[in-house]
């Protein structure tokens, strides 16, 4: 059997919690197959270190995990520029975010090559390799330049914005066209297929083949769509683990007289966060025999702080839930709890399983796990209900939801109230099948499905 090779930019050691799906996901998925996990470092050299580039290999259970450093000013120009200020703002339809600095891609360039260059070495001729994520899209290309000849497939963690989106981003056909390096490309949902099918077609001229195939240029690429997933069964377990069960305990404690609503997100302004405080703030007014009983947990852990856009989502926020403490909190009751810090992952189910609403409310999403672990933290006796923007990937398969429009702060208000009132009954309808499409769907299912579709052969179908 091949050995899988993935290369992402942000790594986990498989045997410790991480926020960020990405590297929960992957992390979930290596600890099952085994292999080489190569990406950064986490570390930025200091200027005068050794330099960037910089290889540190070392083994985490049956994973091998093989990483580099970058310079500040390469991290500063691809991970915070072109990866966080360019590609996210745009890939999120954030083009007023964007900030279309010429230097950034030259350092995105460069540290894809290195990448490349420092990852050939490494390889043997039998490897499957699995690239992730849009820091990493030429990748591929740099290692055929280099004589790569495995097969390489990549996986889309973020949304395709339509076409004319795409067609802002100034080197979007350079962009475009070195996904063509990849023998399999894979996306969360239908819609970002659409997306990537109308692009290929419209701007690049492409040609499109049976199964999901495209022809550019004398190459090519075929395109599907593979919505990730959580591992259930760990994640169960998880839940009852002590510090899980501790966690229940202590909210239901703390807050006996309360009906829960939990948020938990990284601090990102594509998670539509100060959108759900209004919504909130909303429900407090139209239906206010919520007051001193509905309170907010939101968990917005730090995240890219360094990047313009995100500080400036900070502030806006705190302003925003003082505004509400302050409008609607008494002595013995604060409808709104923010914490600006990361939840260790062991305590997530415990979180959520206390929880009587889940909001999960991106201005768009390429998944968010978090819809998926609420679901499956809760008991399914008495569970609690989902309000999941419609604008997440996670929407496509979960449509036993509540789906809202975050930008509709009063229908998001009275989606809340009827997530608040919903009948046992009716709960338990809803949860059953959001849990059997989790199921059916897990992080197990998502890294076959890919892992099969690219180890087939080219003209084989990709599934619908
Ligand atoms: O690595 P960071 O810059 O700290 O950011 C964390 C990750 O954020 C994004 O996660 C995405 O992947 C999830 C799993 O597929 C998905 O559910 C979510 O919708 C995405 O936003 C990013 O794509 C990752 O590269 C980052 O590691
Ligand atoms: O304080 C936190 C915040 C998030 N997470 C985890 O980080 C992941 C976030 O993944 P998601 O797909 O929802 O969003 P992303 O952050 O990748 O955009 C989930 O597994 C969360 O449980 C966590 O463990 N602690």
């Amino acid at each position: 059997m091949s050995r899988l090779v993935v290369v992402s930019n942000r790594l986990a050691d498989p045997r410790k919690p991480a926020a960020g799906g990405l590297a929960v996901a992957l992390g979930d998925t290596l600890a099952r197959t085994g292999g080489l996990w190569f990406g950064w470092s986490g570390t930025v050299a200091p200027d005068d270190a050794a330099g960037d580039g910089q290889l540190h290999v070392r083994q985490a259970g049956r994973v091998t995990l093989a990483t580099v450093d970058l310079s500040a000013e390469d991290f500063a120009g691809y991970y915070q520029g072109y990866a966080n200020s360019v590609l996210w703002p745009v890939f999120h339809y954030r083009l007023d975010l964007a900030d279309f600095n010429a230097a950034y891609v030259d350092a995105y360039r460069r540290v894809n090559r290195m990448f490349a260059a420092r990852l050939m070495p490494l390889l043997r001729d039998d490897d499957t390799i699995w690239v992730h994520d849009y820091h990493l899209i030429p990748l591929a290309a740099e290692l055929r330049a280099l004589g790569c000849r495995q097969r390489i497939g990549f996986f889309l963690h973020i949304p395709v914005p339509p076409p004319l989106l795409l067609a802002a981003l100034p080197h979007h056909a350079w962009l475009m066209r070195s996904f063509f390096a990849y023998d399999l490309i894979g996306l969360q949902s239908q819609a970002d297929v659409a997306h990537f099918r109308r692009y290929m077609l419209n701007e690049v001229g492409a040609e499109e083949l049976e199964g999901g195939r495209f022809a550019a240029n004398g190459h090519e690429t075929r395109v599907g769509a593979f919505p990730i997933g959580i591992d259930v069964q760990e994640f169960e377990r998880l839940g009852q683990a002590p510090e899980a069960q501790r966690t229940h305990e202590r909210l239901l404690q703390e807050y006996s007289r309360c009906q829960l609503l939990l948020g938990i997100d990284r601090l990102d302004y594509s998670k539509g966060i100060p959108q759900r405080v209004r919504a909130f703030q909303q429900l407090l007014e139209k239906y206010p025999e919520n007051e001193r009983s509905a309170t907010l947990i939101m968990i917005a852990s730090p995240s890219r702080d360094d990047v313009h856009a995100y500080g400036d989502l900070r502030q806006e926020l705190e302003g925003l839930c003082g505004a509400i403490n302050g409008d609607f909190g008494d002595l013995d009751w604060m409808p709104l709890r923010y914490i600006h810090r990361v939840v260790a992952r062991r305590r997530v189910p415990g979180l959520c399983r206390a929880a009587r609403v889940g909001l999960v409310t991106p201005l768009r999403d390429g998944m968010n796990l978090v819809a998926k672990e609420f679901v499956v933290s809760q008991d399914a006796q008495d569970p609690g209900v989902l309000v999941l923007s419609r604008f997440a990937g996670a929407a496509e398969q979960l449509q036993e939801a509540l789906l809202v429009n975050p930008y509709d702060t009063e229908g998001m208000a009275d989606a809340i109230q009827t997530a608040l009132t919903m009948p046992l009954e009716e709960r338990q309808q809803r949860h059953a099948r959001l849990m059997q499409r989790i199921r059916e769907h897990d992080v197990h299912w998502w890294r076959r499905s890919f892992l099969d579709a690219l180890a087939a052969p080219a003209a084989q179908l990709l599934p619908a």
